[in-house]
């Protein structure tokens, strides 16, 4: 759905976080970002969603420059932002959370009634009552995700949706990004470790120090590989 090129975004004039980040997003498919801590993930998330303004490259959608859209037009063409640290709406129930969003308008995606959520998170079935502060973590995690789906994503922009989960909850999720592609949404996820990239797809891209790498195999080892010689050439007295 989109494509990216030569991508720089920084949060202080001359200082990129992001620099000349190239990424295809037009496969209906699981793409995957892997990096460590401060690689700039939520970064490069945010400013797909409109979030963030990029200083230089552009951001196509479908043929239109999209680079400095804003959240409300990213939304409506069907992007929707799972982020990180759940980043629920205080004062609304777990069931206004779902309720409150309106599938997009245009070509919607992947269409998940609330039902169909439950279904899929049947821990959040129990708490529709209850507040965003209410849930443990994991739930706000789900919930995070279900209220993104709600919204029909043509692109699911899924910011670590497993950190913190157990487990079995993180398979769930897995498995929900997963099947996506088949109703038609295209999934941009990150995730700290390669592993855990390598459950959605096996073609991976590496993010280091704002540098994002063309794709790479998962399970031939080549982003663990990448990996390492970032953290070698970061600290030489990383084993
Ligand atoms: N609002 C902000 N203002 C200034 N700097 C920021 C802001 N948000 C993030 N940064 C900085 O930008 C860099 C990238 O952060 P970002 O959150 O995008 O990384 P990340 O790969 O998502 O990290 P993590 O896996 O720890 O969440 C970091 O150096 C961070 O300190």
């Amino acid at each position: 759905m989109l494509q990216v090129s030569d991508l720089t975004v920084g949060y202080h004039r001359d200082d990129a976080v992001l620099r000349e980040v190239c990424l295809d997003l037009t496969a209906v498919a699981v793409h995957a970002i892997v990096g460590p801590n401060g690689a700039g993930k939520s970064t490069l998330l945010h400013t797909l969603a409109g979030h963030l303004r990029p200083t230089a490259g552009t951001v196509w959608c479908e043929g239109r420059d999209v680079t400095r859209w804003r959240p409300h037009q990213a939304a409506r063409t069907g992007v929707a932002l799972a982020p990180q640290g759940r980043r629920l709406w205080p004062s609304l129930t777990v069931a206004e959370h779902l309720t409150v969003t309106r599938p997009a308008r245009h070509r919607p995606g992947s269409t998940f009634s609330v039902d169909e959520l439950l279904e899929v998170f049947p821990a959040l079935a129990g708490r529709l009552h209850h507040h965003g502060h209410q849930l443990s973590g994991g739930e706000q995690q789900m919930l995070t995700i279900a209220r993104a789906l709600h919204t029909a994503p043509r692109l699911l922009l899924a910011d670590e949706p497993t950190e913190g989960l157990a487990p079995t909850v993180a398979r769930q999720v897995t498995a929900v990004l997963q099947q996506l592609p088949q109703r038609g949404a295209t999934v941009l996820v990150t995730l700290p470790h390669v592993r855990a990239a390598a459950a959605l797809t096996d073609t991976v891209h590496v993010l280091t120090t704002g540098h994002l790498s063309h794709p790479v195999t998962a399970s031939d080892g080549q982003a663990e590989r990448l990996l390492r010689d970032h953290l070698t050439l970061t600290n030489p007295h990383a084993e």
